[in-house]
């Protein structure tokens, strides 16, 4: 049976899940990928929800029955008429007809919230960077892009804290990979181009076979890759670590690990071919390159490469 691959990026505001997901969408080729966010299923506008007192990140905020009807259309490559939320404006825009393709990235605060809508991923990741990474973060987007002012990101991220306790860390359970980009101690102010990543690997999807980084003598807890043992929200798991100075031969190492497993696929490593791969807007718009961001598109990359070979 053919039908489009699913992959599921959630994470609170800001926890880089667009940044995340242009590299995937690039590898896998724009022309065979439907991005969609799930921003576009807010129930009420920004003024009807400052008028209420509902943040966007509680449940009743959202159309998540229809959300997850649209989830599963787009898993059987049926099309759907999606509502649209305008960032610029705060209000909604007429729906938009999508025909899913071969690749469906859906992106948002709340896609794990229903077990329905669970069900449809063939991927599911979730973003969780330290929460004054993501402040800093929101801070820069929210005032660049969408025309509020630093104390307004901030007294809005202090309103929405307990639905951000209650609705969205939770949905870390859920996910097959964990995302965390993260400053070193020597640079803990750092929020840019040089963070470390740590990536938790549960075993609810089979992952390339990192151990040969281990066996290579790399790995332990001095080098700049390293691959460990632990427990995410009480379950086994394995940890990879990327550091934001890793030089571009160890990631090209672990690279070849995810591309000797899909040989017909070498070019999904291929820097020169997919320049979107570990780029990042900084923070006066400049664009910068981290190591650690392109590794963890590629092993996301890898995984939706994987799963057509069952369903397409
Ligand atoms: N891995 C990263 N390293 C450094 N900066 C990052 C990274 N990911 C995101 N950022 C910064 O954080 C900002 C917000 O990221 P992004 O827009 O990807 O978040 P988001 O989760 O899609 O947000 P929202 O759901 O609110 O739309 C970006 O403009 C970028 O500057
Ligand atoms: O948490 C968010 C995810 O992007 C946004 O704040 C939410 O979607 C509402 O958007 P806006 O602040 O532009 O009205």
């Amino acid at each position: 049976m053919s039908r489009p691959i699913i992959l599921g990026i959630v994470g609170d505001s800001a926890a880089g899940k667009t940044t995340l997901t242009r590299g995937i969408a690039q590898v896998l080729g724009p022309e065979n990928v439907t991005l969609i966010c799930t921003d576009d299923y807010h129930r009420y506008d920004r003024t009807q929800r400052a008028e209420i007192g509902i943040t966007a990140l509680h449940p009743d905020c959202n159309y998540l029955d229809i959300m997850q009807q649209h989830l599963s259309l787009l898993r059987t490559g049926q099309p759907i008429l999606k509502p649209v939320y305008s960032h610029k404006t705060g209000t909604f825009e007429p729906p938009q007809y999508i025909k899913p393709n071969k690749f469906v990235i859906i992106e948002g605060l709340l896609g794990y919230s229903t077990r329905a809508a669970r069900d449809a991923y063939d991927v599911k990741v979730y973003l969780a960077p330290p929460e004054p990474v993501r402040a800093a973060w929101k801070i820069k987007r929210d005032t660049q892009k969408r025309g509020y002012t630093p104390e307004q990101v901030l007294a809005e991220l202090e309103k929405r804290e307990p639905d951000s306790e209650q609705y969205i860390r939770p949905q870390r359970q859920w996910s097959d990979i964990v995302v965390s980009f993260y400053p070193t101690k020597e640079e803990e102010n750092e929020t840019n181009g040089h963070l470390n990543v740590r990536l938790v690997l549960r075993p609810s999807i089979p992952h390339p076979d990192f151990t040969q980084i281990t066996d290579s003598g790399n790995g332990d807890s001095q080098s700049a890759v390293r691959l460990g043992l632990d427990r995410d929200m009480g379950k086994p798991v394995d940890v990879l670590e990327v550091d934001g100075h890793a030089t571009l031969e160890q990631v090209t190492n672990i690279e070849h690990i995810m591309c000797s497993d899909m040989p017909y696929l070498k070019n999904i490593c291929d820097r020169e071919i997919n320049p979107e791969l570990g780029k990042i807007a900084g923070t006066t718009g400049e664009t910068l390159q981290s190591y650690p961001l392109a590794l963890t598109q590629l092993i996301i990359t890898y995984h939706m490469l994987k799963a057509t070979q069952i369903y397409q």
